[in-house]
């Protein structure tokens, strides 16, 4: 360990920063990875969240790396095994739903940039304690949405949040608003349909269309 998880957390602070939203991407066909990736980062989307949900997601990380202007991140991360294997295959950072002592000890293990999950005050609290301060509220829409982070950033301000589930163009303004929130999570800007038919453009602009969200919170 190189990092402490206080420095871990200003460099996935940076990440979050890079754009106000963070692709979260789940990806079924190998060939498609790098192309999908060029298409986010030419629309303004620079940080990307592959999910390990895939056989293909190690492949996908690998591919996507090589993308210049890329900052590829693991998603869906549960397990220590996971974090080795992300930081193998080239991720910058890490992403996970929520946190256990065994994963954030991977991750700092590693040296890998954690976006750890929390989705109470307590869960906050806890992962503030160990030098956590930007963190994913997960899952946003279903744990009380905007209201629900904004009433948790009033006792924890020194606290700033990815919001990501159910996050979409319509809602996302209102999070990136909240003086708490740096950045959002959402599936919207890759839809499957549009992957499967390897309509890159079309990805492009739904990339360009999420970079403007912060102007109009
Ligand atoms: O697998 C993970 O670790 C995740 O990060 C789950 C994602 O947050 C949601 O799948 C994104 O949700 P939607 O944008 O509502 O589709």
């Amino acid at each position: 360990m190189t990092l402490s998880p206080k420095d871990a957390s200003q460099r996935t602070r940076e990440i979050c920063a890079l754009a106000p939203i963070i692709p979260v991407l789940v990806i079924e066909d190998v060939t498609h990875a790098r192309a999908l990736a060029e298409a986010l980062v030419a629309g303004g989307l620079p940080a990307l969240e592959v999910t390990l949900r895939t056989p293909t997601a190690l492949e996908a990380i690998r591919a996507m790396s090589e993308v210049v202007g890329g900052h590829v991140g693991a998603g869906t991360l549960i397990a220590p095994e996971d974090v080795r294997a992300a930081k193998a295959a080239g991720a910058t950072f890490g992403v996970s739903p929520g946190a256990t002592d065994e994963l954030l000890a991977a991750c700092e293990e590693e040296d890998l940039p954690l976006l750890p999950g929390a989705a109470t005050a307590t869960e906050a609290m806890r992962l503030l304690a160990r030098g956590y301060d930007m963190l994913k509220f997960f899952p946003a829409e279903a744990s009380g949405g905007v209201p629900a982070l904004k009433a948790i950033g009033a006792p924890l301000p020194q606290v700033t949040f990815c919001p990501t589930g159910g996050v979409n163009p319509a809602n996302a303004g209102s999070y990136l608003a909240l003086s708490n929130v740096l950045c959002a999570g959402g599936s919207w800007v890759a839809p499957a349909d549009l992957v499967a038919a390897e309509n890159w453009a079309a990805i492009e602009t739904l990339a360009r269309d999420a970079t403007d969200l912060r102007s109009m919170a």
